[in-house]
């Protein structure tokens, strides 16, 4: 077999004008990605947000090779450490896979197998890459469960013992077991309680600093994001409209549709009780509005944002954003602000339809 030949001192993964299409029903092609670019270095999170279907979990599933049969990356690579995977074949990808790339999904706790103790489960994850002898493997779950935070007096539980959180906690120490160097985390605390969510999204940024690890973490809420990353991208019908350093995200938007999504979030807005949601829904992705992808739902829309979507432009050290308006910023935050902005008038620009 042969040995995949990473570059050490390439970015850890870089996403360069990634294009993602899926063959639809009826023979036709959906453009789920457009043109995304983003990098993530050594020892950092970095945090996708959007709304249901924007993409996020087609960009997941496009760096680990597991887009489904009708799901191609049309342009573009995803180098991992300067390897592009989409070159790779099934074999390849399942030495990138787990070994330097793991996923937890928001349903991952459930694909433990019920049958099987949990130890069992992890030791069979450990020895399918290394040759270690049962009871090396055995002391290695332990010491993953202590990383999780579960006790090591239960590894031989079945998956039905556990709660909800404590087998998350468990697949996260079976994603852990060959000291990935990125974590793909596609919502992987949605279906968790608050306070479960909370005590794993620490966990997992405690595990981050400890071992160097960098972890994307594919989120639509946007509290989340703020707790635990430290770098973000604002994703909106398969583009990227914001994206760089958190805090000088979080302190000094350029977007409209982030000013929207901070608006809507009540751990963000401090004091502010009433919140305001963006009205209406993304765009269907079959039928994109011809100009800027937030037109139809942007209150501070011109003739201009009809005409194409706008590039992504350096408004910062670190932070990019795609709008037209980022001259007027100053205007636009603080009329963001106020509910009848968000109020849909009529009085938005007529959109054409590609
Ligand atoms: N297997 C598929 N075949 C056809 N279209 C798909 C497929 N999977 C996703 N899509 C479409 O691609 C777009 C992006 O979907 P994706 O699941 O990546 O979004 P998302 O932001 O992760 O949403 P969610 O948070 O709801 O999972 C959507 O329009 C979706 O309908």
């Amino acid at each position: 077999m042969s040995t995949i030949e990473f570059t050490d001192d390439a970015p850890l993964l870089s996403v360069d004008g990634v294009s993602i299409e899926y063959e639809t029903r009826d023979g036709g092609r959906l453009r789920a990605i457009d043109d995304l670019s983003f990098e993530i270095d050594t020892d950092e999170i970095l945090g996708l947000i959007g709304e249901s279907g924007c993409g996020k979990s087609t960009v997941a599933k496009a760096v680990l090779g597991l887009l489904p049969r009708n799901g191609y990356v049309v342009d573009g690579e995803i180098q991992f450490r300067g390897v592009d995977l989409t070159t790779l074949d099934t074999t390849e990808l399942n030495q990138v896979r787990w070994q330097h790339v793991s996923l937890i999904s928001q349903g991952a706790m459930n694909s433990l197998n019920p049958v099987h103790r949990i130890s069992d489960q992890i030791i069979e994850a450990i020895q399918n890459h290394d040759d270690v002898s049962n009871e090396d493997a055995r002391a290695r779950v332990a010491e993953l469960f202590e990383l999780v935070g579960l006790d090591p007096d239960r590894m031989d539980d079945y998956p039905h013992q556990f709660s909800g959180g404590m087998r998350q906690r468990a697949y996260i120490a079976m994603a852990l077991v060959h000291d990935p160097s990125l974590i793909i985390a596609d919502e992987p605390t949605t279906a968790l309680d608050v306070i479960v969510q909370d005590q794993i999204l620490k966990r997992l940024k405690e595990l981050q600093d400890e071992f160097d690890l960098s972890i994307l973490l594919i989120t639509h809420d946007i509290s989340v994001v703020a707790e635990t990353c430290d770098r973000m991208g604002v994703m909106y019908a398969g583009k990227l409209m914001e994206y760089g350093n958190l805090r000088s995200i979080f302190d000094a938007p350029y977007n409209p549709y982030t000013l929207g999504l901070k608006n809507a979030f009540p751990s963000l807005t401090g004091d502010q009780q009433d919140l305001i949601s963006i009205p209406g829904s993304p765009p269907d992705l079959s039928e994109v509005p011809a100009g800027c992808r937030f037109v139809e739902r942007c209150p501070f829309a011109t003739e201009t944002c009809t005409t194409s979507h706008p590039p992504l432009e350096n408004v910062g050290a670190d932070h990019h954003s795609a709008c037209y308006r980022h001259e007027d910023i100053e205007q636009l935050r603080e009329q963001a602000q106020l509910r009848e902005s968000w109020h849909r008038d009529g009085s938005q620009p007529t959109i054409e339809q590609h």
